[in-house]
């Protein structure tokens, strides 16, 4: 069969053509629901505030009362009540009366302001106001956040600490979310040792299975399987149908390339797995293949850990995007300025590390092969250099994509 060698855009549709959007749901409370995905509308059930409150510690009163008032003409008013945060008035505030009130406090009915008590004698019986005030000024209106019945939150959207205060604020404990995405991680390579050992001579420490187990959980993801296989085909066989039986998704890495024990593709065609695509046209990890085993889509990461991070980026947090219908997880280009000169050239587009700050991008000097993985630390992006473009300087504009 011909090889099929797609573009990051075309490999992007094909995971949306492959990848179905989950319909599964269930309920998390407030405190499980960080970075998950909301699978309805959130609306207010009640106002918020539900009353009109207070904004200052003072005097809530009519500002007709006090028109004109200054220190040296202070407005007398007689303090009817006293309201903390937490009570509720029992008096309506006519004309030539206040309400001792704390911020937080519902505002009384008939006052239409509130006056700081830094504006007055702090007067317990009868208060002097030292100021004029318009009405509604210093006053926070019922439903001033949101009114009972609004859209708060759109389903697709990711919890984060803002949107989860958000969902209490409207008075819900649980909110309705889509299932975790189960993946199975396997690294391949007989070369591969689990940090904690002794290095054997020739081998080296698997960091691709941390790694990326690591940045599926950040990204949403529950990691069902962590395996580090030999490159024994029987041994990959098994391990990669158990990995179908219990994920949506699997990632590997390593064996995608052209040498002697680089097995994934043809075990996965031996195993019955229809081929989606075989490479991709960048730089790094051109050998990424995407299969499809008995329906779980089977992205095969190149070894490299470097190329590994970048296809992860580029096409399995598409997938998960995908799965969970949330376009905030999905790797949008972004466009900024390069702060370092950049000198290679390559016949694809190819995407190096970088650290983007206010759409400013510093590369690291150096150790960007894609072997190299220390040289990531501090990074938050991948910028992308087009095919054909060579030695950028600082200042050229780029596109990039935040991780
Ligand atoms: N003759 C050719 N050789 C290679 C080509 C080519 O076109 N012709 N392509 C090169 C490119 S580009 C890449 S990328 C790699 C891809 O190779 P594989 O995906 O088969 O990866 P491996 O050979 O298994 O490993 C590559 C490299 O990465 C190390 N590695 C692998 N897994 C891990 C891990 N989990 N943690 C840390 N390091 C890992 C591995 O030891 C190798 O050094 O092929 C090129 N070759
Ligand atoms: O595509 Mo590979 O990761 O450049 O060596």
């Amino acid at each position: 069969m011909s090889e099929r060698c797609v573009t990051v855009q075309e490999a992007q549709n094909d995971i949306r053509m492959i990848v179905s959007k989950s319909r599964e749901t269930e309920e998390a409370t407030l405190l499980e629901a960080g970075g998950r995905i909301l699978s309805e509308n959130l609306r207010a059930g009640k106002s918020s505030p539900p009353f009109p409150r207070s904004p200052y510690d003072g005097y809530a009163l009519r500002a007709a009362d006090i028109q004109g008032a200054n220190k040296k003409q202070p407005v007398c008013l007689k303090v009817v009540e006293k309201l903390c945060a937490g009570k509720y008035p029992k008096q309506v505030i006519g004309s030539g009366e206040a309400a001792r009130i704390m911020t937080g406090a519902p505002i009384p009915n008939g006052a239409d302001t509130v006056v700081k008590q830094e504006d007055t004698d702090y007067g317990e019986g009868i208060v002097q106001i030292y100021r004029s005030q318009n009405p509604y000024d210093h006053y926070c209106p019922q439903g001033e956040d949101f009114l009972a019945g609004e859209k708060l939150l759109t389903k697709g959207l990711r919890m984060d600490a803002i949107r989860i205060g958000i969902a209490a604020s409207a008075g819900c404990d649980r909110i309705r979310v889509v299932k975790k995405v189960r993946v199975a991680v396997l690294t391949t390579g007989s070369e591969l040792a689990k940090p904690g050992t002794k290095l054997r001579p020739g081998q080296i420490y698997d960091s691709s299975l941390y790694l990326i187990s690591e940045r599926i959980r950040e990204l949403g993801g529950e990691v069902v399987r962590m395996n580090s296989v030999l490159d024994e085909p029987e041994i990959l066989k098994g391990r990669l149908r158990e990995a179908a039986r219990c994920a949506d998704l699997i990632v590997t890495t390593g064996g995608v390339s052209v040498g002697e024990k680089d097995l994934t593709r043809q075990v996965l065609s031996q195993m019955g797995a229809d081929k989606v695509f075989d490479r991709v046209f960048v730089k790094p990890g051109s050998p990424t293949a995407l299969f499809r085993l008995e329906e779980t889509p089977v992205f095969a990461l190149s070894g490299n850990p470097f190329a590994a991070t970048v296809h992860m980026e580029l096409l399995v947090r598409a997938a998960i995007a995908r799965w969970y219908g949330c376009d905030e997880l999905f790797p949008h280009e972004k466009r900024g300025f390069l702060l370092s000169n950049f000198g290679k050239s390559a016949v694809s587009d190819r995407y190096i590390r970088g650290t983007e700050s206010g759409g400013r991008i510093l590369l690291p000097n150096g150790k960007e092969r894609s072997g190299i993985l220390s040289s990531m630390n501090g990074c938050n992006c991948l910028v992308k250099i087009e095919q054909g473009r060579a030695n950028l300087r600082e200042g050229e504009r780029v596109c990039y994509i935040k991780i």
